[in-house]
């Protein structure tokens, strides 16, 4: 957090800092009962080396009615180290606990408060939590035809026949279990929901595309997009096109994808390569547990991309790299290192919290920590909107009005700029769209329901 914003925030925690005020709600939580049986039981105990505790004493604060509290509004206690601080069993008076919370750092009290006095991007947590449940289960029951190993049929939410497909180009992704399907959500507070498979790893694919522009640009500036532009292609995502300047449409489809990760740090080994954006990743996922590529995927891709080794060989015929690549020993290896960041693997959990940083100018909701400059931020999400979906892009951005990428391992990011991001997996892609049609129908739904298509002035509504 930089000075400005650490002083802001202390001022707005000295101000509203009355914690016992706040933490009423958590003392009304009423687990009065439970505490009563458990002195009970205390007292008819057969120990009776120390007297009983005074009932009262016991009627203070404890973890678990904080944590029930917070996760009432989206906040899950597992995104606080607060929670590690403190006893499960014990009873704290206010002021014990209050001294707890203050060895937090001003971001995490800032969250706590948040939580407590309800100051939240979504403020009735609970019914919004179960108007997605609904729309999770309407559309878990579409009814799927399965005709072949890779090919089933499904009516979608309007009774409309949708043919979809594995993406067997890629032979691991297609051994993979059909009936997977699973939603996270993270608001720019760092309330979370998670429906399904959310605990299920699959590879990232396409949708590590906008974060390994935002990385890039991060590093590099607008003279990344004198390699790549930033036009639709109005193509499929492997198509072998240039621009009327010689460079990839956008850093949203493969060619362009390539290129964009192929410009930093070029002459550094490829290791240290990788571990540069692995590094970058992990502070989105804001976990300090490690990332991983799929080794199958990674090297399934690696066997068969024909596509991709045509492209950059083409890109390299054409002097795409304006001189900067001499051999093709060092063209391969910017293919293999984009197949090292498709093949990165995360669950729909760990995604929302990468997505969320874009909705949240750059800064992980979870931890603080600004992680993309904002200027990056704002040209990723124009990208996604314009580019994300490939050849369904304008049709998504008419239909939906809101930035989104698609991966070919069924995942779709959206982010809800200022107000949340969701990760939706679900293998079977639709073959018009060659998106996951699970979550093209989870995000109709979404839609549907809450005003955040960009152009939709109900949310701006006063
Ligand atoms: N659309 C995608 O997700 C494509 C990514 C995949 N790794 C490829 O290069 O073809």
């Amino acid at each position: 957090m930089n000075l400005g914003a650490q002083r802001l925030t202390r001022r707005i925690l000295r101000k509203a800092h009355n914690w016992s005020q706040a933490l009423s709600d958590v003392n009304l939580e009423n687990d009065t009962d439970q505490i009563c049986e458990d002195w009970l039981s205390l007292v008819k105990s057969k120990d009776t080396s120390s007297s009983p505790p005074h009932l009262p004493d016991l009627i203070g604060i404890t973890s678990r009615k904080l944590r029930n509290v917070l996760s009432k509004r989206g906040l899950e206690g597992r995104t606080f180290n607060l929670f590690r601080d403190l006893r499960e069993r014990e009873t704290y008076t206010k002021e014990e606990f209050v001294g707890i919370i203050e060895k937090q750092s001003d971001f995490e009290q800032q969250r706590i408060l948040n939580g407590l006095v309800n100051n939240l991007k979504v403020t009735d947590w609970e019914s919004f939590e179960k108007s997605c449940e609904e729309i999770f289960d309407e559309v878990r029951d579409l009814e799927i035809d399965q005709s072949s190993k890779l090919d089933c049929s499904i009516i979608d939410r309007n009774g409309k026949v949708k043919i979809c497909r594995l993406p067997d180009y890629i032979p691991q992704l297609s051994e993979v279990d059909t009936s997977l399907f699973a939603v996270s959500i993270c608001t720019v507070d760092g309330q979370r929901m998670h429906l399904g498979d959310s605990d299920i790893y699959y590879t990232m694919q396409s949708t590590s595309k906008p974060y390994t522009y935002g990385i890039t640009h991060a590093a590099l500036d607008d003279v990344l997009h004198e390699f790549v532009g930033h036009e639709p292609s109005g193509q499929a995502f492997n198509k072998i096109i240039l621009d009327n300047q010689g460079r990839p449409f956008n850093p949203m489809i493969n060619m362009g994808a390539i290129m964009t990760c192929s410009l930093v740090h070029h002459e550094q080994p490829l290791s240290h390569r990788f571990n540069y954006f692995l590094e970058h990743y992990k502070k989105l996922t804001g976990s300090r547990s490690t990332l991983s590529c799929n080794m199958p995927v990674y090297k399934s891709e690696l066997e068969v991309g024909f596509m991709n080794k045509a492209a950059v060989n083409y890109m390299m015929t054409m002097g795409c790299w304006k001189g900067m690549i001499q051999s093709e020993e060092q063209l391969l290896k910017n293919l293999d290192l984009y197949y090292q960041l498709c093949s990165i693997e995360v669950t729909t959990e760990i995604q929302s919290i990468m997505s969320a940083c874009l909705a949240n100018r750059g800064i992980n909701p979870i931890t603080g920590e600004s992680v993309l400059p904002i200027r990056s931020v704002k040209r990723a999400l124009s990208l996604m909107f314009t580019c994300g979906m490939y050849d369904y892009s304008g049709r998504f951005a008419f239909k939906y009005g809101v930035p989104a990428k698609s991966g070919v391992s069924g995942v779709t990011d959206v982010v809800i700029p200022g107000v949340l991001s969701m990760t939706i997996y679900s293998p079977w892609l639709s073959i018009h769209s060659s998106s996951s049609l699970l979550g093209l129908q989870f995000i109709d739904g979404f839609i549907k329901k809450f005003p955040y298509h960009v152009f939709d002035s109900r949310q701006y509504a006063k």
